[in-house]
């Protein structure tokens, strides 16, 4: 049964020359986006459902939060362009290689994706939410995109702050700056070295960041000492020109046993 329904969609895709996903039901509704920048088209599915990636239900293919969607805005879809950019370098003859940026893929599950789903049981790893990535409406809350240097120890996030994080009038609320950074420091941290949970965070509050804007969360290795990793942070506008929110944060290594009692 299953088989057939997904030669029916393939049969039409082939038709239409498209590439269609299915929705939960079996029945195909919108066109999957397979390769590249996936913006909105404009198509009239859309205006049913904003146009995300869409895997075949029954696949443990899980959806990558990092990818433009619609609820970006023109700044946010720009400066993931231009870092997106900064991951492939031209090379003599024309072709292509790894730059020294990667955009780092983003789910909604965190264990799973932080251990390579080694240590813990099934059960345990699909019943592990990512705050950040749980609020269901796209643009409503964290919209980010975390793109980390290897070489230079450092990462960058674009992120656009959605309506739910509203906090002072027209202005993201401070426990969802502490988010973001803490997100992005401790995705540092465990992108350099391996699983760690956040010790310290120590954040000054320079600016207040207007609701809906676009940032750049900054965040760079400032040493390690043993399990302490040491970060430093910094939130900018989106054009660097003013300083919203500097942050420090400490993140001691551990074993992901710690987190049930091992
Ligand atoms: C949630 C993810 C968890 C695991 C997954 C792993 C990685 C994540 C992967 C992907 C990332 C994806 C997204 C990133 C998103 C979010 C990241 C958010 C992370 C969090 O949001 S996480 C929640 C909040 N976080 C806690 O809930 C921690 C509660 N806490 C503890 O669980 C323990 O407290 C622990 C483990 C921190 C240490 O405990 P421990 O027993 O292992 O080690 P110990 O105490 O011996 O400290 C060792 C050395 O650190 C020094 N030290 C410790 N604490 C210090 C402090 N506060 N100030 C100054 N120094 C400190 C000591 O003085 C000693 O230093 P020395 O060796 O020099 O003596």
């Amino acid at each position: 049964m299953l088989r057939r329904g997904f030669q029916l969609v393939k049969g039409l895709g082939q038709i239409t020359g498209q590439k269609f996903s299915t929705g939960r039901n079996g029945i195909t509704i919108r066109p999957l986006l397979s390769t590249g920048t996936q913006w909105d088209t404009g198509s009239p599915f859309q205006t049913i459902r904003p146009l995300t990636m869409s895997p075949w239900p029954f696949s443990t293919q899980p959806r990558d939060y990092s990818l433009p969607n619609a609820s970006w805005s023109e700044e946010m879809k720009r400066l993931y362009d231009h870092y997106n950019a900064l991951c492939e370098v031209e090379v003599e003859g024309g072709g292509k290689r790894k730059g020294p940026w990667r955009r780092l893929p983003s789910y909604n599950r965190t264990i799973k994706y932080a251990t390579g789903g080694r240590c813990l049981s099934k059960v345990l790893q699909a019943k592990a939410r990512l705050f950040t990535r749980n609020i269901e409406e796209q643009g409503a809350g964290f919209e980010y995109v975390v793109f980390s240097n290897k070489q230079e120890k450092r990462c960058v996030c674009v992120f656009q702050a959605g309506h739910l994080l509203e906090g002072p009038p027209g202005h993201v609320h401070g426990g969802a700056i502490a988010t973001i950074i803490d997100s992005v420091t401790g995705t540092l941290a465990s992108y350099l070295s391996g699983p760690v949970m956040t010790a310290n965070l120590s954040i000054n509050y320079r600016s207040p960041i207007p609701l809906g804007s676009v940032v750049l969360v900054h965040s760079s290795l400032e040493r390690t000492e043993g399990r302490k990793t040491f970060v430093t942070c910094q939130v900018t506008s989106a054009d660097g020109s003013k300083l919203h929110t500097e942050a420090t944060g400490l993140f001691v290594s551990i074993n992901v046993g710690h987190l049930f009692g091992a």
